[in-house]
Order: C-alpha cells, then sequence, then structure tokens
C-alpha cells in the first residue's frame, strides 16, 4: 500500500448501524458501510435483502412513513438528521443516483441537454450558456458520439446503452461526490453492459467519485468493485476487499452465493477476483454502443 493508495483516503459516506423500518416491518437492521473517493464499493445480495433501501436512505428517498435510525454521515453531516429543505440541496449537488431502468428516469419530452442543464441550474445556479457548455462536455465525458448534437436531442432517440450514459452525465452534473448506481446495467442489454460498467469505472478514477454499486450480480461486482459487502434480511453479512470475499468468502451465505454464480469453464471459479479493477474487469462493450440507435 502506498501512501496514496485510495484505501488511505477518509471515507466521505460512512453508513453506521442503519436501521429503516416500514409499517412495523424491519427493513434494514443495522446497516454499515463505507465509501471512499475513487473506490467502487460493490453492494450484493439476493432480491428483498435492503440493497436499494441502503441507497435511498443514503438519498433520503425512503417511502412515507418510513423510521430510521442510526447515521448516514456525508462528509461529517447526518443526512438522517437534516431537514427536508437541506436535504435537497444535497441530494443530486453532493450525492446523486443512477437507476436501473433509463427509459424511466429519463423525461421523454425533454433533450437531454435540457435535463443536464436544468439540473445544474438549479443546485449550481450557473447561467445558460456555461451550462450548456458544461452539458456537452459531460455527454462527451460518458462517451456519447456528436455531443454537442446529441444534446439537442430526446431520450427516445437513443439507445438503451447511450440512455443509461446519459442518466450518469445527469447524476454527474453537480460534481456529486457519491454515485449510487442501483443495478445500472440489468436493464440493458447484454452487448452493452460491459460498456457502462466500464465508464463507471473509469468515472470513479478519473474523478475520484465514492461510487456505491447496488446490483443482486457478483459477476458485475467481480468486475469493477474494489469493496464488497454482501446483505441478506436487511443486515451486511460480509465485507472486504473484493479479492478476499469472492475467493475466501467468510459467510456461508457468500459461498452459496458464488456457487449460484455462472461458471466459465467446468473447473472455473467466479471471474478472477485478483484482476484488477480499473485493469481489463470486462470485455470491450463500447463498440455495439456507440450509434444512437443501436440496441433500442
Ligand atoms: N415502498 C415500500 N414499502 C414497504 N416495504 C418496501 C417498500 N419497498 C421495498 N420494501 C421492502 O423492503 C425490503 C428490501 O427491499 P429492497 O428493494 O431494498 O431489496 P433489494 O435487495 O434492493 O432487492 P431487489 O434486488 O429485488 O431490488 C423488501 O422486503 C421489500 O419488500
Amino acid at each position: 500500500m502506498t501512501v496514496n493508495d485510495p484505501r488511505d483516503a477518509s471515507p466521505v459516506l460512512s453508513v453506521e448501524g442503519l436501521t429503516v423500518s416500514i409499517g412495523g416491518h424491519e427493513i434494514l437492521r443495522g446497516v454499515d458501510l463505507t465509501l471512499r473517493p475513487g473506490r467502487v464499493h460493490g453492494l450484493a445480495g439476493e432480491s428483498g435483502s435492503g440493497k436499494t433501501m441502503t441507497g435511498l436512505a443514503a438519498l433520503g428517498l425512503l417511502p412515507h412513513g418510513a423510521r430510521t435510525g442510526g447515521r448516514v454521515e456525508l462528509d461529517g453531516r447526518d443526512l438522517l438528521g437534516l431537514a427536508q429543505r437541506d436535504l435537497n440541496a444535497v441530494r443530486g449537488r453532493d450525492i446523486a443516483m443512477v437507476f436501473q431502468d433509463p427509459a424511466t428516469s429519463l423525461h421523454p419530452m425533454l433533450t437531454v441537454g435540457r435535463q443536464i442543464t436544468e439540473h445544474m441550474r438549479h443546485h449550481l445556479r450557473i447561467g445558460k450558456a456555461e451550462a450548456r457548455a458544461r452539458a456537452v462536455e459531460l455527454l462527451g465525458k460518458v462517451r456519447i458520439p456528436g455531443p454537442a448534437a446529441a444534446a439537442d436531442r430526446y431520450p427516445h432517440q437513443f439507445s438503451g446503452g447511450m440512455r443509461q450514459r446519459i442518466a450518469i452525465a445527469i447524476a454527474l452534473a453537480c460534481g456529486p461526490k457519491v454515485l449510487i448506481a442501483d443495478e445500472p446495467t440489468t436493464a440493458l442489454d447484454v452487448t452493452v453492459q460491459a460498456g457502462v460498467l466500464r465508464l463507471i469505472r473509469s468515472l470513479c478514477d478519473d474523478l475520484g467519485l465514492a461510487v456505491l454499486l447496488v446490483t443482486h450480480d457478483l459477476g458485475v461486482m467481480s468486475a469493477v468493485a474494489d469493496e464488497v459487502s454482501v446483505m441478506r434480511e436487511g443486515l451486511v453479512l460480509e465485507t472486504g476487499p473484493r479479492g478476499r470475499v469472492l475467493r475466501e468468502p467468510e459467510h456461508p451465505y457468500t459461498r452459496a452465493l458464488l456457487d449460484a454464480l455462472p461458471r466459465e469453464g467446468a473447473a472455473a471459479g467466479p471471474r478472477d477476483p485478483a484482476q484488477g479493477p480499473a485493469s481489463e474487469p470486462v470485455p470491450p462493450g463500447e463498440a455495439p454502443d456507440t450509434s444512437p440507435r443501436e440496441g433500442s
């Protein structure tokens, strides 16, 4: 470990003993998570284990009537204790989220440029021209071809993979420190999934973003995450560096999840976790996703 090792960076988001109950039903039973800049933290677990609720709690977006306990600390401030007004200022600016299905998270009637600029103008209070220039720059950053022209198009004019890139651009519009990506590739064609994962990984590396990658798919996890937490029934059962958790799981449930992973060969385990996440984690997925209509 070197002095500049991102594993040494101070946490940007710390979730401590997070509990959530809705209608008397305990959904989260004391979740602990630490997100650091430049690191992808994968959150795995079966359906209903509480992964999405953990992400939503971090954004203060829990369903009405949810009761919370514990702390969600962003830069030393407990988000659970913030007034709605303060939370609105934090949400979208310091901490942003990308959802599973870009078809529903994007507004169908607004150009993609407008969706990015409105978000920036609301939070950053910048002028139209500057917002537009930044929007085009962002579209380039998420590798949308011809970003200036793309800014004037509508979501339906792009493929699923491109729409997810646009959703990521919107999430990044205000330069958040934390990005929560909830199953960001699950709704996508398998041919474009890898490209979107690779984009998230490179944004994390280049911008120093702290990413919480929620997925039920340990294959996705092994491709991009630095740290992995495994959840079941509202609890984190196991947390650690990806290589350790995926190679030498301490909890039998993690072992069972790994055993359920599709094998590349008869004797093969899951993707070798010793591979560096940024080096060659996923097969190239950019190519099929470079034309706006492809794959839609
Ligand atoms: N709006 C809601 N009101 C009450 N309970 C909810 C609500 N949404 C989810 N739940 C419950 O919260 C628990 C955790 O759900 P959550 O969506 O966080 O799981 P998950 O691990 O993300 O699952 P999936 O992979 O299927 O999205 C489940 O028992 C679910 O039924």
